[in-house]
């Protein structure tokens, strides 16, 4: 394609593309395309509007007048004349050669010009890349502080250019106040003062336009940030937009936290126990802040580490706040300690305890009282449990507590007599006081609770009352026969003889009390016995001490807590509500509290379970802080070095009730001595599980179960594992069976027996022997292979046993008292003649725990 074709005839000079070929007319091009279509386009050529001098600047001028310095400028009139000069020429649209020359010089001279100023721009550029920083940040501190003054000085012209408005246009109300007053007498004056007053309108804007732009913005709008103006030490260097945008976020910032940051003193909660790191943070301060307080302090600590409420509140108070203390224990308040008021108290039936020593009829008695037969169902018929009744006679009810009379259930007995207003002690005639019977006098009064002697089978021969209430005067229980004040009634629990004489001293006693309780309150009780039952889940006997429970409250009982399920009596049968002194039976609890546990009824499950999880919590960390004692304090660790000698049995007991397990297990606690003792490594309620058979396996131990069967998954597991588990229903049986396992690890004790003595006459070398004593057996007898100890000077010198015992030339295997024999030792030859040679035989005896 070729432009002499499309044009019109005209042969179109060929030019460099500085052409002045004819512009503004309009030109038609050919197209064709390769299917053989062609299409003409008109091809419009604009012209290009040059500035005159005095209208404006030329192509060319901005560049020279900005990038130029000044001393060049007396060379600008040549060129500029020369471009206006060309200028006039334009419009006809040819330019002379002489101006296409002057054109071609200018942009030539131009051209020079820039790459000379480019080439100060690089050396002004690296001049300043060698600065040196502090010089560099002094002089950036310098523009900095020169740009700040002249914000300062534009703001101060501002404020004054404002001033002198605000004065003029006052000055014009003021006139045109005047001219209005005047324009009442003529037209002429309205005229002069319009313009003023239009002026004075008008003037106060224009300067609020930069008052309400901050400084920098006509720089940011006047200078394009290039590279000669940025390097130009003479010009003021412009601030970029983001430079500006961050200033003001800076003088943002800087408003708000401008001055000393105020402190704000919080109240702050302390708990009991709390991390640096959680103080810090409630007191908003920084825990680096707090750990340095305490390094201050002389208190390596950091911020995970945790300090007790006492150092949290020196920490806060040091820091300004103010501290609000709370004990988790808080949450234990208001649980029942809320007293009654008197006019709300009725008569309460008392709350008997039966106790005394083993086999002296306690359950017998009380049999005869509710005339059921409970000793008959016993196993071993000895009372292993608590057990709670209730009985009414003529119209009164009084609540009965049976409390084992083996000595393994001391805890059982105490806790009988603290839930109890009177104990009776069943002494039986024919038998007088054992020692249960003087330790449940010892519970009786650490309880404070009035006692009754009841004398036992008095249908018995040997039956001697006078002897018993003697006895009973050694321990300080003075009854009324011996002139006391304690009640004592002589009772056959087998013929029934004085029972009702027992019932109403019992009456008698309990009137003389005035027993009282609030029926109409929210219940509490304590926890006498509880067990995990299977079908039954958690049941707690319990006897209600205050208040009314009733069948659906919920109620927290040590760790435990439950909505009451069913409550059932000592018949068997389900009560709606168990008042005051009720015993009862209560289901539907998370777990078997222990025997001894306060239970309380509370308003709603989450304080129940809120009371429960911080028990839990507390009795858990109780349990870490003893393991800990275990493993770190000092005392544990003496106690461990001076029991490292003591083998120990170790045993899993698994028992029906809370009170037989504590039983057992304070039982083999008894058994130890300084050689062996028996250790628990846990003891639980409840069925044998696989868990249970786990731990035992961890520490090789047998499994002993009271009263409780291991479920078929924990028996196969126990016969995998060769686990051992020993099942019991008398607790004696129990006892008597580890005391022998403990026996079997006893050391047999050495008993050595003294056989006689030698003296030493002579002594003999031997070609094959080496030395020989010639001795006379001055005592006893010398047996071969018998112990022998030689003696100098009454001094054990050595101990072993014979090589030789020999008559003259005769092994022999005894020599007797007189006569002469010839004695040689086992790997000893430094015999004298003067020393004794012992004779003596040990024997290994097996010991047992007695
Ligand atoms: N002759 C006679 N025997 C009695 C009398 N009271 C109890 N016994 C017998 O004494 C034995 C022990 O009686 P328990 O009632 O089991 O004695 P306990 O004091 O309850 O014994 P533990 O529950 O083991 O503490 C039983 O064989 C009774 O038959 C009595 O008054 N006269």
């Amino acid at each position: 394609m070729s432009d002499e074709n499309k044009t019109d005839g005209k042969e179109a000079p060929r030019r460099s593309t500085l052409s002045l070929k004819p512009r503004g007319g309009p030109g038609t091009v050919k197209q064709n395309f390769s299917h053989g279509r062609s299409n003409n386009v008109v091809v419009e050529t604009k012209k290009r509007r040059i500035v005159k001098p005095g209208e404006g600047k030329s192509v060319f001028a901005p560049k020279t007048e900005s990038v130029t310095p000044p001393p060049p400028k007396p060379a600008e009139p040549a060129t500029t004349p020369a471009s206006a000069d060309a200028a006039p020429a334009v419009p006809t649209g040819n330019l002379s050669a002489g101006e296409m020359d002057a054109r071609a010089r200018a942009l030539e001279e131009a051209k020079l010009r820039e790459i000379e100023d480019q080439k100060r721009a690089e050396e002004e550029a690296i001049r300043r890349a060698n600065e040196d920083a502090a010089t560099r940040k002094a002089r950036e501190e310098r523009e900095a502080q020169e740009a700040e003054e002249a914000a300062k000085r534009e703001a101060e012209e501002i404020a004054r250019k404002a001033r002198e408005e605000e004065e003029a246009r006052l000055a014009a109300a003021d006139a045109s106040a005047a001219a209005a007053a005047a324009s009442e007498d003529g037209a002429p004056t309205k005229k002069t003062a319009t313009p003023i007053n239009r002026d004075a309108a008008r003037k106060p804007e224009q300067p609020q336009k930069p008052a309400a732009r901050p400084k920098g913005t006509d720089d940011r709008r006047r200078t394009k940030l290039t590279l000669s103006n940025a390097l130009n030490a003479n010009s003021e260097r412009a601030r970029s937009l983001a430079s500006m945008r961050r200033q003001r976020e800076k003088q943002k910032r800087g408003g708000q936290s401008s001055g000393p940051r105020e402190k704000v003193m919080r109240e702050v909660t302390v708990p009991d126990t709390i991390t640096i790191q959680e103080l810090a943070n409630r007191m908003s301060e920084r825990a680096v802040d707090v750990v340095k307080l305490l390094m201050a302090q002389g208190q390596m600590l950091k911020p995970g580490d945790i300090i007790d409420s006492d150092m949290a509140q020196l920490i806060a108070e040091e820091m300004g706040h103010s501290v609000v203390r709370v004990s988790e224990s808080d949450v234990e308040e208001g649980l029942n300690d809320t007293p009654d008021a008197p006019e709300a108290m009725e008569p309460r039936p008392p709350v008997v305890t039966i106790m005394g020593h083993v086999d002296h009829g306690k359950t017998s008695l009380l049999d005869k009282i509710r005339e059921a037969r409970v000793a008959d169902g016993e196993a071993g018929g000895i009372t292993q449990h608590i057990g709670a009744y209730q009985i009414e006679r003529d119209g009164k009810k009084i609540s009965f507590l049976d409390t084992p009379g083996h000595e393994a259930f001391t805890a059982m007995r105490a806790r009988g007599a603290q839930a109890t207003d009177i104990a009776i002690l069943v002494v039986a005639a024919d038998d007088s006081v054992m020692p249960q019977t003087i330790e449940s006098i010892k519970h009786a009064k650490a309880a404070e609770v009035p006692m009754i002697v009841a004398i036992n089978k008095m249908d018995t021969p040997g039956a001697d009352a006078n002897k018993v209430r003697t006895e009973l005067l050694q321990h300080e229980v003075f009854v009324e026969g011996m002139g006391g004040e304690i009640l004592d009634v002589e009772v056959s629990a087998k013929t029934g003889d004085g029972i009702d004489n027992l019932l109403d001293a019992i009456n008698l006693q309990s009137e003389l009390l005035e027993l009282q309780a609030n029926p109409d309150r929210p219940a509490e009780g304590i926890v006498i016995e509880a067990q995990l039952d299977k079908g039954r889940g958690a049941v707690a006997t319990i006897i209600v001490q205050r208040g009314t429970l009733k069948k659906g409250d919920i109620v927290v009982a040590g760790s435990e807590w439950g909505r009451v399920r069913a409550m059932i009596d000592d018949h068997g049968k389900q009560m709606e509500e168990a008042g005051p002194s009720t015993p009862c039976e209560v289901l539907g609890l998370s777990g078997a509290p222990s025997a001894g546990d306060q239970l309380v009824v509370v308003d709603s499950e989450s304080r129940a379970r809120e009371v429960s999880d911080y028990r839990q919590r507390k009795a858990r960390e109780l349990e870490v802080a003893a393991q800990a004692g275990q493993r770190g304090s000092l005392e544990q660790m003496m106690t461990n070095l001076t029991e490292k000698g003591a083998d120990k049995a170790p045993f899993v007991i698994k028992g029906d009730t809370q009170g037989s397990v504590e039983a057992i297990r304070s039982s083999l606690d008894g058994l130890g001595t300084d050689e062996v003792q028996a250790q628990v490594v846990h003891a639980g309620v409840g069925g044998i599980t696989e868990s249970d058979v786990t731990l035992a396996m961890a520490s090789q131990t047998p499994i002993i179960a009271f009263n409780v069967r291991a479920n078929k998954q924990a028996q196969e597991m126990a016969k995998r594992e060769g686990i051992e588990i020993r099942y019991y229903s008398i607790i004696y049986d129990l006892i008597d069976d580890v005391k022998n396992t403990l026996s079997g690890m006893l050391a047999p004790e050495r008993r050595e027996t003294f056989i006689g003595y030698a003296e030493v006459l002579e002594i003999f070398s031997h070609s094959k022997i080496g030395k020989v004593a010639g001795c006379l057996v001055t005592e006893g007898h010398v047996e071969r292979g018998m112990g022998v100890r030689l003696l100098r000077d009454d001094v054990v010198i050595h101990e072993g046993e014979l090589a030789t015992l020999k008559r003259f030339k005769d092994e022999v295997n005894r020599v007797d008292s007189g006569t002469e024999c010839g004695m040689a030792f086992k790997k000893y030859e430094d015999m004298r003649k003067g020393d004794v040679i012992e004779c003596f035989t040990v024997e290994m005896i097996e010991r047992s725990l007695d």
